[in-house]
Parts: structure tokens; C-alpha cells; sequence
């Protein structure tokens, strides 16, 4: 499918899918071209500063309120909302999964969605939830609306086609999404099968970090970003639109598509980032830098410096420093560390490790290079080095992950993960200062 977007980070767009049916110059005309109807979706407080503030017009075939009507409570399969602290009772740990195989049996994307991780608080607008998605069936009549959070998708297998209200935005492994609260989609799967982690991010908006001393340019760049073009379904038939709404799950019977939008304009989209994009800035002499310069995306909280969720990535790039244990070093952290692994390697786990499992190192557990890498890293001559065929990635939050049922009794647990430190020696020697 040959599919456009426009490129740019919080932009104003304007994209329409019929020639004129955008009003100019002003948004709620008493007559909108074609017949549409003109709505706004707030993703900020009318209020909020110009930096935060996020809204978009559509110009639809019908109001969104005619694509509810009455909702009724459904089950939220393995679905997951914060609070959610006491469901799981494995003690504190550092926690690793292998990959999950995707069940070839048919799944819409309700029942492929799995909450790993829960935090913070979803009706304070803080914290987030991992979830992990395990797809097998496109949602042809089916259709979802979180209005909980917004969903930032990392792809890991399979081609994932987002069918929203805004657009269309496809993705593969090493692509992103990101779709806004609030926002309806379907997801079609060109592949049959795909595998793919969402962080839920209850705060803030996702933005691009401030760049400070490394200037105007570098990370992710702007113009790397790509924002769907107006698509609209006029489809008449019997459809089900789920709404998460405060943790629970709701259906309503439509009888037509609510992906209607004709035309749109606004910086309120989904957009989606190829990752092998970004720019990486290093440690080019000495030293392992804090893993904060390879941030991708944030969701400030209201204390400065101090993330909601901080998206990262560990991408292909040069190792270079001199006298230098190159891996991370050894860390405990106040910060919740949930990581993924799109393909290839992650140096500090070169073994149990693999494309499509997770880790979640919680606040202040102990972590670091397991015992290979650690005599990888303390052996190898220092020449420049190139990280080739990897991705890695973190959702680092300010709040302590709570694992899910489904997560502690997942059959992919490493229970021997912490064994992969074991074989660290003890090293010192008081009589030898050149071990
Ligand atoms: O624990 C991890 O593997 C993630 C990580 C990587 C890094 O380079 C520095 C700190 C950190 O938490
Ligand atoms: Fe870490």
C-alpha cells in the first residue's frame, strides 16, 4: 500500500481528502463543504500554553457522537489500568521474559493486548502501562478508542496498518506509532501476524526532549516525523466500537464506520518515526554516557527533569571510548526500567536477552552487564567499534512498575535471570592495584 504523510513534530497540518472540503479561514462555518460536520477534539485543556496546547478540527460525515449511543461494560480480557498493585504477588525481583509466540488462533486486537506492567495512577493522568501485543486477526468492523491514554507502538514483527481517524499510518519492525488518546482507530495486519510493545502513557503528551548544549539539530529531528493524510471509510453496516475508558472496557453497537473524517487539520494526529533516524550522540572519549541521550521521545511530569515516561532507544552506532568498560556500567536507579529488544543484540545481555522478549529492572533493583559481557567488556582491545544490527529500546518511568497476573505467570519468565550475575567474580585484591 502505497501510503502518504506529512512530515513534521507538532505541527499545524492541513490535509484534505476531497479537493475544498477544508473550510479556510475559519473552522465552524455555518455551511461545511460536501455536507460535513465540523468537530474539535481537545488533546490539551483549551488553556494549556501554546508548547502543550494540542487540538484538532475534523470536518466528518457524521458528529462522533453519533458513533457512540449506548455503551455497555465489557470484560477487559488481559487488560490492564492503574492502580493495579495488588493483582500479582511475586516478590520484587529483576524480571526477564523471553519472547512470546503469537497464537495463530484469531484475535482481535482486544483479546491481543496484554498488560505487562501498570503504574502511577490513569484518572490522575500519571504513570503508564506496558502492554504487549500479540496479533492475529485484522478489525474489520471492530473499532478502539482509548481514552486513557495515548499509545506509542513499537513494532517488533509484522507490518502493523492503523486505520484512524486521521488517517492511515503503517509501521514495521524499527517504526513507531503513536496514536493520541482519544483517537479511533482499526488495525489491519498486512502480514497475518505481528508482534509489537505499547507503552500507555497516562500523562503529558509525548514531545521531543529540549536538545540544550547539543543544539538545534540531532536525536530525533522533526522533520523525521510523519503525520498521516485525511482517509475516509462511508461504510454502512454493523460495527462495534470499544472505548477504554477509567481502566474498564465499553461497546457500543454502530451501525456505520466512525473513521469518517474527510478532511482535518490541526497538530492533534498520530504519526509514526522510523527509529534508525535518529541521531545518536555519544561518549566520544572517555566514559558510558547516562542513557538519557538517547531519548526519543518524553512525557514530562510536572517536576522538571523528571520523566512520566522517557522513551529510549539503544541503536546501531559507534563504540569509541578509551580506557573505557563500554557497556552500561553497574546502576540502581529511582527510575522504573521496562526494556525490549526489536533485533540483533544488547551488548549488556548478549545471551538471554532476545528480539521480542522484555526486562523490567524496578526502581532501585540492582542491574548492569551480565558476567559474559562483563568479561567481554574488560578483555576486548579498545579499537572503534561498530554496534551493528541492533535495537534495543526503555520506557523509564519516575514510577514503580506493577506487575500484572499474566506477566508473573507468564511461562516465558526467566525464573534463573538473576543467575546470569552469579558468575561475577570476586575481584578485589588489596595487595594488587593492577588487576
Ligand atoms: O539497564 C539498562 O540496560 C539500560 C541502561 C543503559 C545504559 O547505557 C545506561 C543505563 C541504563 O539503565
Ligand atoms: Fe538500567
Amino acid at each position: 500500500m502505497n501510503l502518504h504523510y506529512m512530515s513534521g513534530f507538532g505541527n499545524s497540518f492541513e490535509t484534505e481528502a476531497l479537493p475544498g472540503a477544508l473550510p479556510v479561514g475559519q473552522n465552524s462555518p455555518q455551511h461545511v463543504p460536501y455536507g460535513l460536520y465540523a468537530e474539535q477534539i481537545s488533546g490539551s485543556p483549551f488553556t494549556a500554553p501554546r508548547h502543550l496546547n494540542r487540538r484538532s478540527w475534523l470536518y466528518r460525515i457524521r458528529p462522533s457522537v453519533k458513533h457512540g449511543g449506548r455503551f455497555k461494560a465489557v470484560d477487559s480480557g488481559d487488560i490492564r489500568t492503574a492502580p493495579n498493585s495488588t493483582e500479582a504477588s511475586l516478590p520484587i525481583a529483576q524480571l526477564r521474559w523471553s519472547p512470546s509466540s503469537i497464537p495463530d488462533r484469531a484475535q482481535t486486537f482486544l483479546d491481543s493486548v496484554h498488560t505487562i506492567t501498570t503504574c502511577g495512577d490513569a484518572e490522575a493522568q500519571s504513570g503508564m502501562a506496558v502492554h504487549l501485543l500479540l496479533a492475529s486477526q485484522t478489525m474489520t468492523e471492530s473499532y478502539f478508542q482509548n481514552a486513557d491514554g495515548e499509545f506509542l507502538i513499537v513494532a517488533q514483527h509484522g507490518k502493523l496498518r492503523f486505520h484512524t481517524e486521521l488517517g492511515v499510518v503503517e509501521i514495521q519492525p524499527g517504526e513507531i506509532c503513536v496514536i493520541p488518546r482519544g483517537i479511533v482507530f482499526r488495525l489491519e495486519l498486512p502480514d497475518g501476524l505481528a508482534r509489537a510493545y505499547i507503552c500507555e502513557n497516562y500523562g503529558l503528551p509525548f514531545m521531543l526532549p529540549e536538545r540544550g548544549p547539543i543544539g538545534a539539530n540531532g536525536l530525533a529531528n522533526e522533520r523525521d516525523f510523519q503525520a498521516p493524510i485525511a482517509a475516509w471509510e462511508d461504510k454502512d453496516c454493523a460495527s462495534e466500537l470499544y472505548i477504554k475508558w477509567c481502566g474498564r472496557l465499553y461497546l457500543a453497537e454502530i451501525q456505520h464506520s466512525p473513521l469518517d473524517v474527510v478532511a482535518w487539520h490541526g497538530n492533534y494526529t498520530p504519526y509514526k518515526y522510523d527509529l534508525r533516524r535518529f541521531s545518536p550522540m555519544g561518549a566520544l572519549r572517555i566514559d558510558h554516557a547516562d542513557p538519557s541521550i538517547f531519548t526519543v521521545l518524553t512525557s514530562p511530569s510536572a517536576v522538571a527533569g523528571t520523566a512520566n515516561v522517557d522513551f529510549a532507544i539503544f541503536p546501531e552506532r559507534w563504540a569509541v571510548a578509551e580506557n573505557t568498560f563500554r557497556p552500561p556500567w553497574y546502576h540502581r536507579n529511582i527510575m522504573s526500567e521496562f526494556m525490549g529488544l526489536i533485533y540483533g543484540t544488547y551488548d549488556a545481555k548478549p545471551s538471554g536477552f532476545r528480539p521480542g522478549g522484555m526486562s523490567l529492572h524496578n526502581m532501585m533493583m540492582p542491574h548492569g552487564p551480565d558476567a559474559e559481557a562483563f568479561d567481554k567488556a574488560t578483555q576486548v582491545e579498545l579499537t572503534p567499534v561498530k554496534l551493528q544490527d541492533t535495537l534495543a529500546f526503555m520506557f523509564e518511568t519516575r514510577f514503580p512498575q506493577r506487575i500484572t497476573r499474566y506477566a508473573a505467570e507468564l511461562p516465558t519468565r526467566q525464573e534463573d535471570y538473576i543467575d546470569c550475575w552469579s558468575d561475577l567474580p570476586k575481584r578485589f585484591d588489596p595487595r594488587n592495584k593492577a588487576v
